[in-house]
């Protein structure tokens, strides 16, 4: 078992293993890559493009939602405008009619022409140029019985010419503008004894006008009725288009036909790029004409166009924005941020902690490479003295070892001492006995025989009187290897038992082995040949050994068999000596 300074001085050893190996141990800590890492620079240009994407899409939902309804309002007012104009263009026309028809119904030359039929009224003012100039179609001067005194229809075709119609409409005219008489109160003021409308005449619009023929002064009572009117034919809508520059059309309509909604626009798109504009025109609130404008979108085609390039040149702004942000986003963070992993990779590779990382720049990047190199320094200051610590106990264990090698060595000595006799060399009292309690212990578990030789030198007082104790200390020393030699097992034992005395312990030999033993000691003594010439039995030094074997089992002890042999020995030197005997083993009567 390794000693407490053992195992202290093995933990110093891994501690300095560790501190050797460290740079490797960190870089086993150094972090791996995540398979599926999304670097910076792709998660700016998702970003970026996430952004960009919903700023497109913001700017398309505000120009589809926003701008495009206001351009289609605006086109809407103008359409409406637009047939606002048309609509006034004919309520103009309308009063121009009536403000003629006031000039020659509140007349006194009409007035008597009225009652009289006079001709020279008709020679003096009722030529066709007049009406060609003023470009009415109807002319009717009608009697209080709404029968016409004088009446014509023309038409004035582009050629400046007139053809008299008369024949064809007149009767269609007269009934149609007749019944609007009862509309004229003769009790109002004279400018409001009027009255105009349009009627249908062989399905052709007639806006007309109608006033109370009176005396210049506008006086009473009224004799009859001119009417005046206009054919709202293709060839006068032409002529007011082009004046208002817009095109439309007209169409009759009832008041039931708009159902109390006279004034009502009707905007229809038709397509992309025309819309139907329509607006009911009343005469004195009664719905009369529809009159409809088919309106280029050109306002539309404008905001749409806006739209798109609007939307078109902001995803191209987007996109160079995002291009240059992310340019800049590269070089000024990814760019440092490599720049540093790379120092710090070769740093770690290197394993050398007295590198430092440059510091490219003067911002966060850089004072983040400032905190690296200051935490470099700690490292290497801290490695530096660890590995002085490492040196200082690399030292102390050197000395712990030798220290422990030196106990080691005082130990075994002492082992050593405490287990052998000095002078011999063998085994002591002590050991002796240890060895027999053992033997005696195991072999009383398999059955064996257990064998004791006690060895006297014969006569060795007279030894040493005759060549001096310290000649009788080598030839103690010279028996004590002759024994030893004598006994080869491993399990033997060669042991100083008192001053001359010596016991062999050999487990597992029976009597006829240990009497083969016993002569070849007598044999080898025999052989060594010490002077002895003071001894009676023979010239040289003999011993004389008493053998006892036994089994061992409970009724005995170890000094039953020890007691046997020395009887056995007692024996031996009564006999004579030099020789060796047999005792078996009796147990001791307790
Ligand atoms: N030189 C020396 N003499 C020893 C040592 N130990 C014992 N002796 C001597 O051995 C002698 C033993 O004498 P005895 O016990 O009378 O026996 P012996 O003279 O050998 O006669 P027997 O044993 O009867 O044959 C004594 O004189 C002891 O002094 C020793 O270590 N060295």
């Amino acid at each position: 078992m390794p000693s407490i300074a053992g195992r202290d001085c093995s933990n110093y050893e891994q501690a300095s293993l560790d501190i050797e190996h460290e740079p490797s141990l960190l870089q086993n800590f150094r972090p791996q890559a995540r398979p599926n890492a999304m670097s910076i620079s792709a998660k700016t240009t998702a970003l970026i493009l996430l952004m960009g994407l919903l700023l497109s899409l913001s700017a398309f939902y505000i120009q589809r939602s926003i701008v495009y309804p206001a351009f289609h309002e605006i086109e809407l007012d103008y359409a409406r405008d637009n047939i606002d104009r048309v609509v006034r263009r004919l309520e103009t026309q309308r009063e121009t009619i009536d403000f003629t028809v006031y000039d020659w119904s509140a007349w006194n030359d009409t007035y008597a022409f009225i009652q009289t039929g006079d001709p020279d009224y008709i020679e003096s003012n009722l030529y066709p140029d007049t009406f060609l100039n003023f470009g009415f179609d109807v002319v009717l001067f009608l009697n209080l019985d709404r029968e016409p005194v004088w009446g014509r229809i023309f038409d004035f075709p582009v050629d400046g010419g007139f053809v008299d119609l008369t024949d064809a409409y007149l009767d269609g005219v007269l009934a149609a503008t007749s019944g609007f008489t009862y509309r004229i109160d003769p009790e109002e003021h004279i400018d409001d004894q009027k009255t105009s409308g349009i009627v249908q005449v062989g399905g052709m619009p007639v806006l007309f006008a109608m006033r109370p023929i009176v005396k210049s002064d506008g006086s009473g009572p009224h004799k009859g009725y001119v009417v005046f009117g206009q054919f709202l034919d293709d060839e006068l809508i032409s002529k007011f288009s082009e004046q208002i520059v817009q095109d439309f059309s007209i169409e009759p309509v009832s008041e039931a036909d708009v159902s109390g909604a006279s004034d009502a626009y009707t905007l229809a798109i038709i397509d992309r790029s025309a819309l139907t504009a329509s607006k009911i025109y009343s005469i004195e609130d009664i719905p009369s004409l529809r009159a409809t404008a088919i309106l280029p979108r050109h306002i539309t085609e404008v905001g749409r166009d806006i739209t798109f390039y609007g939307v078109a040149l902001l995803v191209f702004l987007c996109t160079l924005l995002a291009a240059a942000l992310l340019a800049l986003f590269r070089w000024m963070v990814v760019k440092p941020i490599l720049s540093l992993k790379a120092d710090i990779s070769s740093i770690s590779n290197a394993m050398d902690y007295s590198l430092r990382a440059s510091i490219r720049n003067n911002d966060e990047i850089g004072a983040l490479s400032r905190e690296f190199n200051a935490m470099l320094g700690m490292i290497e200051s801290n490695n530096t003295e660890l590995l002085r610590l490492n040196a200082e106990l690399t030292s102390k264990h050197q000395k712990v070892l030798e220290i422990q090698g030196e106990l080691q060595s005082a130990n075994a000595e002492l082992r050593r001492l405490s287990e052998h006799d000095p002078l011999t060399g063998l085994s002591n009292r002590l050991a002796l006995e240890r060895k027999l309690e053992q033997a005696w212990e195991i072999l009383s578990r398999t059955g064996d025989p257990l064998t004791i030789m006690l060895a006297d030198i014969d006569h060795f007082k007279l030894y040493n009187d005759r060549y001096g104790h310290q000649a009788g200390d080598e030839a103690i020393k010279q028996v004590a290897a002759i024994l030893t030699d004598a006994v080869q097992r491993k399990t033997d034992m060669a042991a100083r038992y008192g001053g001359e005395e010596f016991l062999l312990v050999l487990p597992g030999t029976d009597v006829e082995a240990a009497t083969e033993i016993a002569a070849s000691i007598r044999e080898r003594i025999i052989a060594a040949n010490i002077e002895h010439d003071c001894n009676p039995v023979e010239p040289f030094l003999t011993i004389s050994t008493g053998v006892s074997t036994v089994v061992p089992r409970s009724d005995l002890t170890v000094e039953d068999l020890v007691s046997a042999a020395d009887k056995a020995l007692y024996k031996v030197k009564e006999r004579g000596r030099h020789n060796f005997g047999y005792q078996a083993v009796e147990p001791t009567v307790r």
